[in-house]
């Protein structure tokens, strides 16, 4: 019998939007560690998957697993102990201290009225820490630049403390340094076991930290497998057009456009 005890296993997902079928029985597993980017163009169907893994949006499949148990019998409750979600638009009004929002992240595990504890208290001082973001704590979160709420956003799902990830563009709004830097603490963080879904727009970024890659076309998978075997330019060429290509620079393969 198949070990389902530490994966996610998706398979023939799909979605219509009215009728118009946005997700094409999309099929993939991740076992325990696995960093999954999910790659293709504008309008491919990526934040839509992300929100039917989060049960957002109502897809139908014919198996959604997570760690042996059915997604579909899942409470909230249960699905936010399981899941960390950091959502792609950060422009959210909240009218508290980025710390306040970053301590958001433990509401799941408050047990009672009696609130957080000292633990607490250092994860989210740790976690703001990690993602650079520690001298803007006593900001109100509405106050801060695009960049800094998106750390925000992230430092509260590392918060949350739950074995997978999943995180929909989480570098759009950062600056060149702070989304290799986010990639660094998700590859660390799935070195150390949790499992995790990103979203980007950015190829290198997939091709250098992601164990796997889902490559999604027109709602339908182009490509499923390990990225450094299945990145390769014909999968570019089939998302982006002609003329990306893969070449060498100080020992590391880097993904870029010819423009000769
Ligand atoms: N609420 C909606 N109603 C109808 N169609 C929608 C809705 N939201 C998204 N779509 C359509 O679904 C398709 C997939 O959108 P989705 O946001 O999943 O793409 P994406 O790959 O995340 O795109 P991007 O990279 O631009 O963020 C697009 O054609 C989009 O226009």
């Amino acid at each position: 019998m198949q070990n389902t005890l530490d994966k996610i296993i998706v398979e023939n997902l799909s979605f219509s939007y009215e009728k118009k079928e946005i997700l094409h029985k999309i099929s993939f597993e991740l076992k325990q560690g696995d960093l999954l980017g999910l790659m293709g163009s504008n309008g491919s169907g990526k934040t839509t998957l992300i929100k039917s893994l989060m049960g957002f949006l109502k897809a139908n499949y014919s198996r959604y697993l997570i760690f042996d148990k059915e997604f579909k019998k899942l409470n909230i409750s249960q699905i936010s102990k399981l899941i960390s979600y950091v959502p792609q638009a950060s422009n959210l009004p909240f009218n508290y201290t980025l710390f306040e929002v970053v301590l958001m992240g433990k509401s799941p595990h408050f047990g009672g009225v009696f609130g957080c504890s000292k633990d607490d208290i250092n994860a989210v001082n740790q976690a703001m820490e990690l993602v650079g973001i520690s001298q803007f704590k006593d900001r109100n979160f509405s106050h801060l630049s695009g960049g800094q709420k998106q750390l925000g956003l992230i430092a509260r799902a590392i918060v949350q403390d739950c074995p997978i990830m999943i995180l929909d563009e989480p570098t759009s709004a950062l600056d060149f340094h702070n989304q290799i830097l986010i990639w660094k603490v998700m590859h660390s963080l799935s070195k150390n076991g949790k499992t995790i879904i990103i979203c980007s727009h950015e190829p290198n970024h997939i091709f250098w930290f992601a164990s796997k890659v889902l490559a999604i076309k027109d709602g339908k998978t182009l490509a499923f497998g390990k990225s450094s075997q299945t990145i390769n330019e014909i999968l570019l060429e089939n998302i982006y057009g002609s003329n990306y290509k893969i070449g060498s620079l100080a020992n590391q393969k880097i993904i870029y456009y010819s423009i000769n």
